[in-house]
Order: C-alpha cells, then structure tokens, then sequence
C-alpha cells in the first residue's frame, strides 16, 4: 500500500517514529467492522438452513461455489501485507528479500502439505484458527479502547479466551460437524485421512466452548453488548448453516472485511499523520476513507492477480477442481500472511505508548505544525490497534 506522504519512513526492523493509532470505530467504518459481519452471520445462520430445506439440490451445489468465491473475494485482504511500513525495510534489497521469503513460504507450505498432509494440514488449521483469534482480538482492542499493549494480566487472561473462542469457532465447527462436501475436501486435502482431522475438530470443542463461556461472561459483566454477541452469533451460524456456506460467509464478510477496514484506517491515519506531523486524532472522514481506499486498490491489485493466477494454476495441477485448490492456496497463504500481520501488529504496539493514548509523542515542530492543521481534532478515545 502507498505510505504516508511527508512522514519520515521507519528504518528496516524497527517500528515507526510515530505508530498510527487506529482512530475511534464510527460511521462507516463501525458498520463495516462491527454492523456488516455480525449481520452477516446472522442472516446466514438464519437464512442458509431454511434455504436448505426448501430447495435442497441448489442450495447443496452452492456451498463449494460460495467457498471459492469467498476465497477469491478475500485475497486482496493479505495482498497488501508487505507494503506495511512498519515492516517494510527501507533497502530495496531487502524488500527483495522479504518479498522473496513470503512465495517461499507459500511454496515451501504446499510442498510440505503434499509430503506429510495429515500433520502438515493440522499444523496449517491451528495456525488458521490463531490468526483468526488473534485478528478479532485486534478489532476487540479497536472498538472498546482496550488496546493490547496496554493489558494487566487479567485483560490478557480474557484475551486469552477470545483468541481460542473466536479463533476456534470457525475452524474446529465447520470440521466437527463435517458434512459430505468437507469430508470430501479433506480427503483429497489430508490424503485420505479426513477421520482424524474430523475427530482432532471433534476434540478442541470443549476448550473451545469453555473459551466463548469466559469471553461471552466476562463481556456481560463489562456491559459489552457486542463482545458477547460475536461468539454466540459465530457458535450460532457454524453450528446452524452447513459448514462451506458458513465459512465462506465468516471469511468474506467478517475477517476478510474487518481487516481491509483496518488496512484502510491505518493508512488513512498515515497520511493524515504525514500532512499533520502526527499529532491529529479524531474519527476518520469519509474523504480520507475514499482516498484510502483507492490507494489500496492500486497497490492490491497487482498482489491479488498474482494470487488468482496460482489459484487457476493450482486448479489445471489438481484436475480443474477448483474448490480444494483454493483451499490450498488460502491455507498454504496464511504461513507468510499470519506471520507477516502479527509482526506488523507487534510493530504497532511497540509504537504505542501507554501515556501518550498509544503514540510516540511526536516532535515540537511537528505539534506546532499540527495545531495549525485543519483537521487536528480532540483526544482519541479508542488506542493501539
Ligand atoms: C480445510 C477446510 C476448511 C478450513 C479452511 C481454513 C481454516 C482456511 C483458513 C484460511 C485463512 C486463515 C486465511 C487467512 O486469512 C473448511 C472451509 C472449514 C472446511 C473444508 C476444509
Ligand atoms: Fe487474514
């Protein structure tokens, strides 16, 4: 993605002078990370099984389609992953390098997943599942000001729990209650060996259910109205919806869009930071979003061809089936897209200091340039990201 504009770069390795701080959840961004997928999910869960009792045959055959079009829909949300600035290097060689180590990793997942499916498979789905976890944990400290980097030990406790229940949901459901579709992609995932995939699901769901019981207790204690519905909507539409419709629902509509509109929000609060010398806060304009968001198309859409290239070279490899292919291609993306997410999230924490509402406190010439610019606001209420 484009960086900032008039803000120094950050040295390779190191975080940035002034960390962006995720700007209070509201408007349009709210309804996007909060509103749309909690929606989602709910009409899903509602909608699908009905759909499924009336019209059984096309609602079957939708299930593998859904999947592969929420694949595709959801590529662009790890496309920009190395164009963060906090985890870019400054040298080009060493954007080589980077760039180089995240199709190894791609590559040398796919290999492994045909030398060893079964454990290579098990390793790629609980890695799946903390990526998921730790994303929604992210948004967690986004939407109620609870930023990570700022946490006791009780907070981290429950932080904790949320990373196993809304991790674990999605993951351990749809495989426990594996329906044909998915015995049958795991087959030719796990090279035959889709009972034990089935039965490991099987076993991580009372430590699962144990999870949404503390996140969903402690959310009602703290009046959090939306903290407690996530895990019960996400048990809800897993449990309720066939597994594909409901994965490819959970990966379009709620961690796929959730992390674009962090995307977006991070780099909108660069540049405002780059024209203001890091000093304005305040919810985000639609303005800046828009802008955001054509960068980001910009910079996605090179990234994401290269994805849906090997997607299509994947499918002619594996006989025109497009569905396991897909599967492959987003499991086997996650190794470099998790690693490089939470090592950018790290940055950003780092970055954040606990007096200063989560941001280096920035220069005396960038506070005097910033107290004349037009869009420095009031004190921000959420921190970190
Ligand atoms: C294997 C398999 C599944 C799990 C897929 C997963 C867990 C994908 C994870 C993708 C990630 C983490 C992308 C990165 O953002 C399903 C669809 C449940 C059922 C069919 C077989
Ligand atoms: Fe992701």
């Amino acid at each position: 993605m484009a960086t900032t504009t008039g803000r120094a770069r950050p040295r390779a390795g190191r975080p940035p002078l002034v960390a962006p701080v995720l700007p209070p959840l509201s408007g349009a961004l709210r309804a996007v990370v909060v509103a749309v997928p909690l929606a989602a999910a709910a009409l899903v869960a509602a909608v699908v099984p009905a759909a499924a009792a009336l019209v059984p045959g096309p609602a079957a055959a939708a299930g593998p389609l859904l999947l592969v079009a929420a694949v595709v829909v959801g590529l662009p949300h790890g496309a920009v992953d190395l164009l963060q600035p906090e985890l870019t290097p400054r040298s080009a060689r060493a954007r080589a390098l980077l760039g180089t180590a995240y199709l190894g990793l791609v590559a040398a997942a796919v290999l492994a997943l045909r030398a060893a499916p079964l454990p290579v498979l098990a390793v790629l789905l609980v890695l799946a599942a903390a990526h998921f976890g730790l994303a929604d944990d992210v948004v967690h400290g986004w939407r109620t000001g609870r930023a990570p980097a700022h946490r006791g030990a009780g907070d981290r406790a429950v932080a904790a729990a949320r990373v196993v229940a809304l991790g674990g949901l999605p993951v351990a459901v749809p495989l426990a209650l594996a329906d044909g579709d998915v015995r049958r992609l795991l087959a030719v995932l796990a090279d035959g060996a889709d009972g034990p995939v089935v039965d490991g699901a099987r076993a991580v769901l009372v430590p699962v259910g144990v999870a949404v019981a503390v996140v969903v207790a402690v959310a009602v204690r703290r009046r959090d109205v939306v903290g407690a519905v996530e895990p019960l909507l996400l048990a809800g539409l897993f449990v309720l919806a066939p597994p594909l419709p409901a994965f490819a629902a959970y990966f379009g509509l709620w961690h796929s869009l959730r992390h674009l509109a962090r995307l977006l929000a991070l780099d909108a609060v660069r540049h405002r930071d780059g024209a203001s010398g890091g000093a304005t806060t305040g919810p985000l304009r639609r303005e800046e979003l828009r802008c955001a968001a054509a960068r980001f198309a910009r910079a996605a859409a090179l990234p994401t061809a290269l994805a849906l290239s090997t997607l299509v070279a994947l499918a002619l490899v594996a006989g025109g089936d497009v569905v396991p292919a897909a599967l492959v291609l987003v499991l086997c993306l996650t190794v470099p897209h998790a690693g490089a997410v939470a090592l950018t999230d790290r940055a950003l924490r780092r970055g954040a200091t606990p007096g200063g509402q989560g941001r280096a406190r920035p220069s005396r010439t960038a506070r005097r340039r910033s107290s004349r610019a037009p869009i420095s606001r009031s004190a921000p209420r959420s921190v970190g990201s």
